[in-house]
């Protein structure tokens, strides 16, 4: 089966921090890229999106070179939400939702009927139609992080990167995000590589973690055995009691006194 996203020998980052990285996701697959503060989990999606130029290696999206693809037609295909993207001034969050469209639109063509739905939907979806016409600027942290996310969403990308989605978001909305997500990636057959810093949350909404630490790969696999006690020791530097929880069976991380 093509892969969705395959990195291979990925060299970049800040001092070289990204050293010889593969990095390989499969269609419809949720994985969440997890490590600590540092580790280059924003370097490593930077890169793959290109927004960072990487020093050697290649990175193909479906089968496809993304070094090859021109910027729009790379953008229809891969979507990236930064961990602080920059803020335009002046613009009302139904324009920012609309702007995930352009990477579609034919240069002279103007919004059309099925964008306009698109971008509703995408409100509703996120839960924020009751503020499609306050200016961005104005939102609070959690309120804009779902409007970044509806921009994401109405880019209908076949990969999409995450940098921290929940970081902003209150528990009921980081939980209703994740599952939206995960909804939409199994109904679309979309890739979701997200940044998550909640293990419990990686557990429940990714199919597999991929743990980095000084830049390189250190653990990856389903969710259960990759975060144990010993993981979190080594690579966390944290003692930690690790619990399914009764009802899901997802993990729990509860850090010891
Ligand atoms: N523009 C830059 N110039 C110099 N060093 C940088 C730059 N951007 C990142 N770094 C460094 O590269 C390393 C990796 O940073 P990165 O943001 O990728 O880590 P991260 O795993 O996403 O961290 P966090 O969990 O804190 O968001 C850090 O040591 C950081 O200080």
């Amino acid at each position: 089966m093509t892969a969705a996203l395959d990195a291979q020998g990925l060299y970049g980052g800040p001092g070289g921090l990204i050293a010889g990285l593969d990095l390989h996701l499969a269609p419809g697959e949720r994985v969440a890229l997890i490590g600590p503060n540092g580790s280059g989990k924003s370097t490593l999606l930077r890169l793959l999106a290109r927004q960072l130029a990487p020093r050697g290696g290649t990175v193909c999206l479906e089968g496809r070179d993304l070094a090859q693809l021109g910027r729009r037609e790379a953008a229809r295909s891969l979507g990236i939400l930064p961990q602080a993207p920059a803020l335009p001034e002046g613009v009302t969050v139904r324009e920012l939702v609309t702007r995930g469209r352009f990477p579609h639109r034919g240069l002279l063509s103007g919004g059309g009927v099925s964008d306009k739905d698109l971008v509703e939907q995408a409100l509703r979806d996120t839960g924020i139609t009751h503020l499609a016409e306050r200016e961005v600027h104005g939102l609070s942290g959690g309120e804009r992080q779902r409007a970044w996310i509806a921009m994401a969403l109405v880019q209908e990308p076949r990969v999409l990167l995450l940098d921290e989605p929940t970081t902003y978001l209150d528990l009921a909305h980081a939980h209703e995000a994740l599952g939206l997500l995960q909804r939409l990636a199994t109904e679309r057959g979309m890739t979701l590589l997200m940044v998550l810093h909640d293990l419990s949350q990686a557990s429940r909404f990714a199919t597999r973690v991929i743990a980095l630490r000084a830049g390189q790969v250190v653990a990856q696999g389903p969710p259960a055995e990759v975060i144990t006690p010993p993981f979190l020791r080594e690579v966390y530097g944290l003692e930690a009691r690790v619990l399914p929880d009764p009802e899901t069976g997802t993990l729990l991380i509860i850090p010891r006194s």
